[in-house]
């Protein structure tokens, strides 16, 4: 038994809608379908998810959202005609989009939730309709039905360990089971959604509930590429990479694939194959436990942008016990994560996402540094990016990292940090935002 993902690329429209139920009917063990909300249909395009945020916010704001409300619909609206499907389904959706607004207006987190997920949720049951008008045995399953209940934080949802048993019972229901992605139920009963891109997140659990022999994520690009395909021009697709490679990879800015997606799958052993719904035949990229990584140590290199590191020194700071404990106590309080904590002998410095230090943040964690540490300075370096150099191969190849350096010396990319060693399987260096993509075509030409 498979699970198939379909991400909102691959449902985008009716057309993606026939391609869709072809590969999914020409494998009779694609039992399980986990299907996003529509997503762009070019290049300009909104996805549904961003469209019904949208709304959420005009309704909290009591701005006038009759609008947005109609184009979400509209989106439904020309999937059902050019499917030719029964266009009562129009009138349920909006019915089930208006009764959500009346429930939660009142509670903006609900309501942004339960508007987020309708997304799936209604490409669910239109899934699952045309693949009955097609003459197949299908159904739309609700994730309370399927058991999938999570954490209660909205936006921020993680499976609760109950789920899987629930779930392993849906290999006894017949048919093609439908299963919108993207959200669950909390226990009180709540719709909570993943975080954004979190169909994959659903489609990991459902193989890992039902013991699937294998988790297919259909999407837009022929295999997943050793770098990011808008940075560098047909790069190298990657046939296989590991659990831990991949979980890198995505964590450092592989969108193609959600960084919380693997843990499900990969306590169980269960492979992932990412394939392209405009081009089934293509083999994809497997992702599995082990790989041979002899003729090429370096998997691949992820970037991303929108990180700052808060710099603080003090004068024998080395002597000071739980100085880093007390640091990173002040960014707790505040909710914060940080990403690397890159030290010296009486300086270190904290690598973190620059929007959680929005607003009031930045000014009480540097007022509460000054004034509780006693340290001689502080600031804050902004607009940096973070490039990760992974694969499994690297911790037993020499000239890893002298190659890396080389290339950024030549491409003129200053380094403003490496962190190296902490994990087995990648290398980090932090530069300048605006040098980022010079810095990876760089890192690509001395390792691809
Ligand atoms: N290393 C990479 N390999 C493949 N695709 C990547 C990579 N890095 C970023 N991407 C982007 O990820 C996109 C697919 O992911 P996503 O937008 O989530 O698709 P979906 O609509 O299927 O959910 C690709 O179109 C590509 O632009
Ligand atoms: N639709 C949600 C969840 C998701 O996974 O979408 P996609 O498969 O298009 O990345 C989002 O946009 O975040």
């Amino acid at each position: 038994m498979k699970v198939a993902k379909f991400g909102g690329s691959s449902v985008a429209n009716a057309q993606q809608f026939q391609k869709v139920a072809n590969i999914v009917t020409s494998d009779d063990a694609r039992k399980f379908v986990v299907v996003s909300a529509p997503g762009k249909r070019c290049k300009d395009d909104t996805k549904m998810t961003d469209l019904l945020i949208t709304l959420a916010k005009k309704v909290i704001e009591h701005d006038i959202y009759e609008g947005v409300l109609a184009q979400v619909v509209a989106r439904y609206d020309e999937i059902v005609t050019d499917l030719h499907l029964s266009r009562d389904i129009l009138d349920v959706i909006s019915a089930s989009l208006q009764q959500m607004i009346d429930t939660y207006r009142d509670q903006p987190k609900r309501l942004l939730d339960a508007l987020k997920a309708s997304g799936e949720d209604n490409n669910a049951k239109l899934m699952a309709h045309y693949l009955r008008q097609l003459g197949y045995e299908a159904h739309y399953v609700n994730p309370k039905d399927a058991g999938i209940f999570v954490t209660d934080e909205p936006g921020n949802a993680q499976i609760l360990p109950e789920s899987y048993e629930q779930l392993a019972k849906l290999k006894e229901r017949s048919g093609i089971l439908v299963i919108p992605g993207f959200f669950g139920y909390s226990r009180s009963g709540h719709i909570v959604t993943f975080p954004r891109g979190g169909s994959d997140i659903t489609g990991s659990i459902v193989a890992a509930g039902v013991g699937a022999e294998l988790y297919e994520n259909f999407t837009d690009v022929d295999s997943i590429y050793c770098v990011n395909p808008s940075i560098v021009e047909h790069p190298c697709q990657l046939r296989e990479l590991t659990y831990r490679e991949m979980r890198e990879l995505s964590y450092a800015g592989f969108s193609v694939f959600h960084d919380e997606a693997l843990e499900p799958v990969y306590r169980r052993g269960i492979p992932v194959c990412v394939k392209n719904t405009n081009n089934p035949e293509a083999p994809g990229t497997m992702i599995v436990a082990t790989r041979d990584h002899r003729d090429r140590p370096v998997a691949g290199i992820a970037s991303d942008t929108g990180f700052c590191s808060i710099n603080v020194s003090k004068y024998l700071m080395n002597r000071e016990i739980g100085f880093g404990r007390r640091l990173l106590q002040i960014l707790e309080d505040e909710g914060i994560s940080y990403e690397h904590t890159p030290s010296g002998i009486d300086n270190m410095s904290v690598i973190l996402r620059e929007e959680q230090l929005a607003g009031d943040v930045e000014r009480r964690v540097l007022d509460r540094i000054v004034k509780e540490l006693r340290v001689d300075e502080v600031s804050i370096e902004r607009d940096l990016a973070l490039i990760m150099v992974v694969g499994e191969g690297m911790e037993r190849s020499v000239g890893i990292a002298a190659k890396a350096t080389a290339a950024f010396a030549r491409a003129n990319v200053n380094i403003e940090m490496i962190n190296q060693g902490s994990s087995e399987v990648s290398m980090m260096f932090g530069v300048k935002a605006d040098a980022v993509e010079k810095a990876v075509r760089a890192l690509y030409e001395v390792y691809f």
